[in-house]
């Protein structure tokens, strides 16, 4: 996978005991991006000039029980959603309802719902002919992740790190192309907290 373009990237994990998500932005059209925490949300922010509506977006939001993580404008949606149901039924019903992004590359939607309790998350991805969510079980040092682009299903490997902003650097350090930033999100057991690390200090 050295060198590959993924695109944007979901995963989960559990580290020292702690359950664990973060967010990888590779970007080759749109490299000029931050990320801004807004209260118990993140945003994604393009900082140029275009009429692309998939380049800025709620890309974390933080709930009691959860925290979702994905690459647009479903992320509100899913939290929305998971007051209701079951975060399987959750992302399977946004995913359903939103679909693959339409622009020129058929861009998937991807998503990952970490919970708090039971080691559990859940990753989800729509794409033109394809549409998965899976739950899977957290391993100590493992993280599960997904992306937008050749990646096959969901794919692991390991992470180690001290705290969100190590879990965020050692995302962004992945050896997948065109690197832009990463966000870590870390259950502290009273409360999730969130590290952020871009290649241009925007
Ligand atoms: N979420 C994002 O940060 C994001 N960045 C770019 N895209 C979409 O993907 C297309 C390709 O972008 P890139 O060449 O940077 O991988 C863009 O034209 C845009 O429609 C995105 N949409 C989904 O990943």
């Amino acid at each position: 996978m050295k060198g590959v373009y993924v695109g944007r990237m979901v995963g989960v994990g559990l580290n020292d005991g702690k359950p664990f998500a973060f967010y990888r932005l590779s970007s080759r059209s749109f490299p000029n991006r931050k990320a801004v925490i807004k209260g118990d949300e993140v945003y994604i922010v393009n900082l140029t000039e275009t009429d692309n509506p998939y380049v800025s977006y709620p890309v974390v939001k933080l709930l009691r029980e959860y925290a979702v993580v994905s690459n647009g404008s479903h992320t509100p949606f899913i939290a929305q959603a998971l007051g209701e149901e079951s975060p399987k039924k959750a992302l399977i019903h946004v995913l359903d309802a939103m679909g693959y992004e339409r622009d020129d590359y058929n861009t998937p939607r991807i998503a990952a719902v970490v919970q708090k309790e039971g080691n559990k998350a859940w990753l989800g991805f729509v794409g033109k002919d394809e549409l998965w969510v899976k739950e899977v079980k957290l391993e100590e040092g493992k993280a599960f992740f997904t992306a937008t682009y050749n990646v096959d299903g969901v794919e692991t490997l390991s992470l180690d790190f001290k705290d969100e902003n190590d879990l965020a650097e050692r995302a962004l350090n992945l050896s997948f192309a065109h690197p832009v930033l990463a966000i870590g999100v870390v259950d502290f057991g009273d409360k999730f907290k969130i590290g952020i690390r871009g290649v241009k200090n925007l």
